[in-house]
């Protein structure tokens, strides 16, 4: 099937520079997607956007390319509940991805466990109102209780300013429940101030709660933009990863966000992308659990 993308779609970076930062052999790259391609996995009837295609391929060659020895590959909304795209992805990976899907009520325990069988570890839940329609709080909690069985864990993508009304909910999952990039602060308020608070609160009381520490250019309102060799990008990001790396060292993950759907301002260069680490994980250690220890651990356990 032939898809018109969304006006304005902003295509993943065709080139992107070798990182200066070497990463840890063994790093994973621990969120990113892969977008159909369409006329194979067509994309959803209920998608809030039409996305350019993204296909395995084209994700491998950039783990590669930058480095990673892994993916975590995160069902993208635009795919729906329909996980072909990823789970396609996962087997043809020989190992070297595992999956978050999107699954709903009716899904049954055959289909879960052919989804564990290639590589699935855990389900997103989405609250992030331009990217899906609601879902009941009720579906949510049962498809939990029914994944925990499987040893998965619950994938939460929220925004800041809707924390204090999840707070319950979230509180409440039965699993590890891993927060997608910091929980979309609004980084021109301050790192100490009452929003960032609350999600500092919401790790430190739940030991169970993990965070991505990603997507700096998504957050980034100042920049500058990880593009032209920019050797200091999205510094208005760094004092609020930063501060969750330091203070959660084993409960952090990162990944790249590739191929960024739905950026509208600039397309990073992914290159650049790697080299922003350090600057929130400073010393090698750090950055070994950043990118080698927690994501093995959760991902992929028998071999941690
Ligand atoms: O902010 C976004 O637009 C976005 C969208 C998706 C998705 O459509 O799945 O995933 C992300 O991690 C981020």
């Amino acid at each position: 099937m032939a898809f018109d993308k969304t006006p304005g779609w902003l295509d993943w970076y065709a080139s992107p520079s070798t990182p200066q930062f070497r990463l840890p052999p063994g790093a994973v790259d621990a969120h990113c997607h892969v977008f159909g391609p369409g006329d194979e996995f067509p994309f959803a009837p209920e998608r809030k956007y039409t996305p350019c295609d993204a296909s395995k391929q084209q994700l491998f060659a950039l783990r590669d390319h930058l480095g990673f020895a892994r993916n975590v590959i995160v069902q993208a909304t635009c795919h729906g509940a329909d996980n072909r795209a990823m789970v396609d992805a996962c087997l043809a990976s020989q190992g070297r991805a595992r999956g978050v899907a999107t699954v709903r009520r009716d899904i049954t325990d055959d289909e879960l466990q052919r989804l564990h069988a290639a590589g699935v570890r855990g389900v997103r839940f989405n609250f992030v109102k331009r990217l899906v329609d609601f879902t009941p709080k009720d579906e949510l909690m049962e498809i939990a209780g029914r994944i925990a069985t499987l040893g998965w864990h619950v994938v939460i993508y929220f925004e800041a300013q809707d924390l204090p009304e999840l707070w319950d909910f979230f509180t409440a999952l039965p699993t590890t429940v891993v927060v997608d990039h910091m929980g979309r602060p609004d980084v021109t308020k301050p790192v100490d101030g009452a929003q960032f608070e609350l999600f500092v609160r919401l790790m430190r009381e739940h030991p169970n709660i993990w965070s991505k520490v990603s997507c700096p250019e998504r957050l980034s309102v100042s920049g500058p933009r990880a593009l032209d060799g920019e050797r200091a990008a999205y510094r208005d990001v760094v004092p609020f990863a930063r501060r969750i790396v330091e203070t959660f060292p084993d409960r952090v993950l990162w990944g790249t966000d590739w191929p960024h759907p739905n950026l509208k301002d600039h397309m990073p260069d992914d290159g650049l992308l790697v080299d922003f680490i350090p600057h929130i994980a400073p010393t090698a250690a750090l950055q070994r659990q950043l990118l080698v220890d927690n994501p093995m651990r959760l991902y992929w356990p028998e071999e941690a």
